[in-house]
């Protein structure tokens, strides 16, 4: 119980702004309880009079009151009810914004550590739980108690000595809730991991379909959708069959209620101390009592449930982002691209479940300093797992460093917006990160409010306007993640568009010709080219065709800079380099002899020329 404290606690303030609503919603309970206790008492009038005594001048005056209550009741019913889904749905729509919003911020391995569908289903099924708990949980608590308040005073009313003597047995359904709430929760929390876990696999294998039919992984991946469809099966009836249990033992309370009522009225009436009409009343008051006292008493059960869904919420939440705004950011000034690593070290945080024990690590960089003047391509490699992405991690500030700093211009990149580091370290990623939306969008978005125009300009200048134009729908040929019938140096293209409508001073290119075959990759040099030209430009890279027109190469191995100079330089002195530059060690030939070899072997269209100084 004392987490289901804690986590109201933690999302009762979302509540806020509706709080007045929810108010409202429970007026309107009141009255229509109200009014169905007046319903009653009528319809026990009725009876002893118009019914009992066959008088159809008795009928008129408490029928017309009866149904004047009913069209009171149904009106306010209604509106109580309306009000309770719109109050209950604000709270999701709010609730799941700032998940969302905190999600945005989290740092990559966050994302390496959480299955994507686990994700989606928090930010889904676990929402709408805790929504039970906050929203539907604390007005139909209150309204709950005032109906049973309501029936139990009109039940008193009309005879205490029988509504004592049938009050005696309400301790059964309290006693019920108890018993089945700790296993209620168990199979819950159960059932919102397997559905997780369905959604990851579901997600993972539509997103692998091809190795899937490639490798015939079909069987492989059926079995593990039915081994997690099984766990959630298990955990669905399981709580199914407690939910179902407690109903029914419920039930069965009821009926014994009833009973009492019924056996007590005969008693009464026989003795001439109860009318027809007042029993009638009676019994049926105690039956409304029961759907209240009922939901007061599976209370428990929904907190523990939502209490489930709120352990896994909370668990985002209290993830941190890794880097943050300054207090005092310096303020923005026109960037001329100086790049400076001073004795930068870095580490990965360790990951805190306990459940997945990972070794304290070295770090992934360590004492690594070097400077990039504006107009500089500085190349940076080095072997598989050297350190090279974790470097342009650090250098669009995804993580900050342990040790040393990192700056722009001389300012530390911690000591400005993250915004505006993000406006001015453009990052050209291995894969195009693709947008649901058109080509157009998707080019546009390097900078929104970027012209048609703007847009085809920079599409001409990375090489990407003759294929959009001979698709059917040309820049508005809708593209979306993993369905983009592009190739991968078109779509590299585009992201290189994108970068260009950018126009920050700095870029960082992870890979940017990795996953591409050798005509796609020299297909990109060129726009690669006109990308780079005025800009300071750090390019990760194990392809070292372009080292030869790199301003400074830096080797990076074991997480250490080891070497820095020219291909030239390196490939002389540095046989860590040497290696690496194996098909590259040949001595540069000239420019214009080797644009001439390419150009020739390549038939592409126009823009797509190469100009390779092999
Ligand atoms: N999210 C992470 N959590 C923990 N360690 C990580 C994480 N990402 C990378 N590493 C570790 O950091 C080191 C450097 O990785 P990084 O991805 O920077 O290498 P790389 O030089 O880019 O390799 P590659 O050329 O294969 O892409 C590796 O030892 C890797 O295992």
């Amino acid at each position: 119980m004392r987490e289901a404290r804690a986590a109201f606690r933690r999302f009762w303030p979302l509540t806020r702004g509706d709080r007045g609503w929810m108010l409202v919603v429970v007026a309107c309970v009141v009255v229509s309880a109200l009014a169905e206790t007046a319903a009653i008492l009528l319809f026990a009038h009725l009876t002893d009079t118009a019914l009992q005594e066959g008088s159809l001048s008795a009928f008129w005056g408490p029928a017309g009151a009866w149904l004047g209550v009913a069209v009171l009741g149904a009106l306010v019913g209604y509106l109580g009810n309306s009000l309770a889904t719109w109050t209950a749905e604000r709270f999701v729509l709010r609730l799941r914004a700032n998940v969302f919003r905190h999600v945005q911020d989290l740092p990559p391995h966050f994302f390496q550590r959480h299955r994507r569908g686990d994700l989606v289903e928090r930010l889904t099924g676990d929402v709408e739980a805790i929504e039970q708990m906050v929203v539907s949980g604390v007005v139909g608590t209150i309204s709950a108690a005032f109906s049973a308040v309501f029936y139990s005073a009109a039940a008193l009313y009309l005879r205490w000595d029988l509504a004592l003597a049938t009050f005696v047995l309400a301790p059964l359904f309290l006693l019920a809730a108890r018993r089945f709430s700790g296993r209620i929760r168990q199979a819950a929390q159960d059932e919102r991991v397997a559905d997780g876990a369905i959604t990851s696999v579901v997600e993972e294998s539509l997103g692998n379909v091809v190795l899937t039919q490639a490798y015939n992984r079909r069987r492989d991946e059926e079995r593990r959708l039915d081994r997690e469809a099984r766990a959630w099966m298990r955990a669905s009836v399981r709580g199914a069959r407690l939910g179902e249990m407690y109903e029914q033992f419920v039930e069965v309370v009821e009926t014994l209620c009833v009973l009492a009522v019924v056996g007590l009225g005969v008693w009464e009436i026989s003795a001439g101390r109860m009318t027809l009409g007042a029993l009638l009343a009676f019994a049926a008051f105690i039956g409304y009592l029961y759907p209240p006292v009922r939901s007061l008493g599976g209370l428990g059960l929904t907190v523990t449930a939502a209490t489930a869904g709120a352990d896994r919420i909370a668990e985002i939440l209290d993830a941190e982002p890794a880097v943050r705004d300054p207090a005092v950011p310096v303020p923005a000034w026109p960037v001329r691209g100086w790049i400076g690593c001073h004795d930068v070290t870095f580490g990965y945080p360790q990951d805190p479940d306990p459940s997945r024990p990972s070794r304290p690590s070295r770090p992934s960089l360590e004492g690594v300093t070097f400077t990039a003047g504006p107009g500089e391509l500085i190349l940076v490699t080095g072997p598989s797992g050297a350190g090279k992405s974790t470097l342009s991690k650090l250098l669009t500030r995804f993580y900050d460093p342990d040790g040393g700093v990192i700056s722009l211009d001389g300012v530390p990149l911690t000591d400005v917006p993250l915004e505006f580091v993000r406006e001015n370290v453009a990052l050209l990623p291995q894969q195009t990160l693709v947008l649901s939306g058109t080509i157009r969008e998707n080019i546009g978005c390097g900078r929104p409010g970027a012209t048609d125009t703007e847009i085809e300009e920079a599409a001409r200048a990375a090489a990407a306007h003759a294929f959009i134009g001979a698709l059917p729908e040309g820049y508005d040929t809708r593209i979306a993640p993993g369905t983009a019938a592009l190739s991968g140096g078109q779509l590299q293209r585009i992201g290189i568009a994108r970068a260009m409508l950018r126009a920050a001073p700095v870029l960082v290119l992870d890979e940017p010709t990795a996953g591409l075959d050798s005509v796609a990759a020299r297909q990109i040099v060129r726009p690669l080219r006109r990308l780079m030209s005025g800009r300071t430009t750090i390019m990760i890279t194990h392809d070292l065709s372009l080292a030869p027109d790199a301003d400074r190469v830096l080797v990076v191995d074991g997480g250490r800079l080891v070497d820095t100079g020219t291909h030239d330089e390196l490939v002389g002195r540095c046989p860590a380099y040497a290696r690496l530059a194996e098909p590259w060690p040949r001595p540069r030939p000239s420019t214009a002899r080797a644009t001439a070899t390419a150009t020739a072997r390549y038939e592409g269209p126009a823009d797509d020329t190469l100009v390779l100084r092999l």
